[in-house]
């Protein structure tokens, strides 16, 4: 029998108990019940080492799952293997070696454009220069010679080509300039702006939470608090509750940081 509490969800994303880790008696996500609801914008904070890219990645199944059950707008995508999984839609974009830096960067779009029907690949491309004019501008560049800024553009314009149904990053402002940032984020809004579902993990913790609608808050690989971002970004204590007073982005001298 099909009970309310054991249907599988409908959401763009959802995780029930998701456990996860690198080594199979290590748990680092520890049951995580989670969903991204249509049109959202959450940000992933917490402590440095929570488990944030875990999580993230273990959804995007670049960490092996010891248990719980992953949802894609309904469908049970438990344990899919990667390409599988951007193949149903959902598009992750890495913190570092998100894109070929020997490839140009329309072999780089075309690489990401492969899993698309033939017929329908270069008018992606062309479409999705046209959306960056950073890019569009050079195609024949070498992506290993892009900014930092620019990488993450590239790399954030592979995951859209196939059109997903969720967007995930992991700390896409990691070493860029705050220009780079602010553009970056810029982008992020307007691509939730059209409708594509976004989890972002970041450091940068006001500047994420200036963007997101909600905001999950990882503690040892454990959700413990969900809110709304505004509610976040005006409570002062949670700074020293649940981001190790991490709150301006810059971790205290002496803790640990990248
Ligand atoms: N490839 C890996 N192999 C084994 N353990 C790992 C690996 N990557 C991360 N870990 C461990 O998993 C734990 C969580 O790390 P994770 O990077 O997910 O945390 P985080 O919240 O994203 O941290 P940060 O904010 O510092 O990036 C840490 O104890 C870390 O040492």
């Amino acid at each position: 029998m099909t009970t309310a509490a054991s249907a599988a969800p409908t959401a763009p994303l959802a995780t029930r108990g998701l456990v996860a880790g690198y080594e199979p008696d290590l748990p680092i996500v520890k049951g995580i019940d989670f969903t991204l609801a249509p049109g959202e914008f959450v940000t992933v904070l917490g402590p440095n080492g929570a488990g944030k890219s875990t999580f993230v990645k273990a959804i995007a199944g670049l960490v092996p799952l010891h248990g719980g059950s992953l949802h894609l707008s309904g469908r049970d995508i438990t344990g899919l293997p990667r390409h599988e999984l951007v193949r149903q839609g959902l598009a992750f974009v890495p913190q570092t070696e998100n894109i070929f830096a020997t490839l140009t960067i329309r072999e780089n779009l075309q690489v990401a454009a492969a899993i698309l029907p033939k017929a329908e690949r270069q008018q992606r491309i062309d479409a999705m220069l046209a959306a960056y004019p950073d890019l569009a501008s050079r195609p024949g560049a070498l992506a290993g010679g892009l900014s930092g800024g620019q990488r993450q553009m590239l790399a954030t314009a592979r995951a859209l080509l196939v059109e997903p149904k969720v967007l995930i990053l992991d700390e896409p402002s990691a070493g860029l300039s705050p220009k780079a940032v602010s553009e970056m984020f810029a982008r992020l809004v307007e691509i939730n702006r059209s409708g594509v579902p976004i989890l972002l993990v970041e450091q940068n913790v006001r500047a994420a939470l200036a963007i997101a609608s909600r905001a999950v808050i990882l503690v040892d690989g454990l959700l413990r608090h969900d809110a709304p971002a505004a509610d976040l970004a005006a409570d002062p204590d949670i700074g020293r509750l649940f981001l190790g007073a991490h709150a301006d982005g810059v971790a205290p001298a002496g803790e640990g940081t990248r």
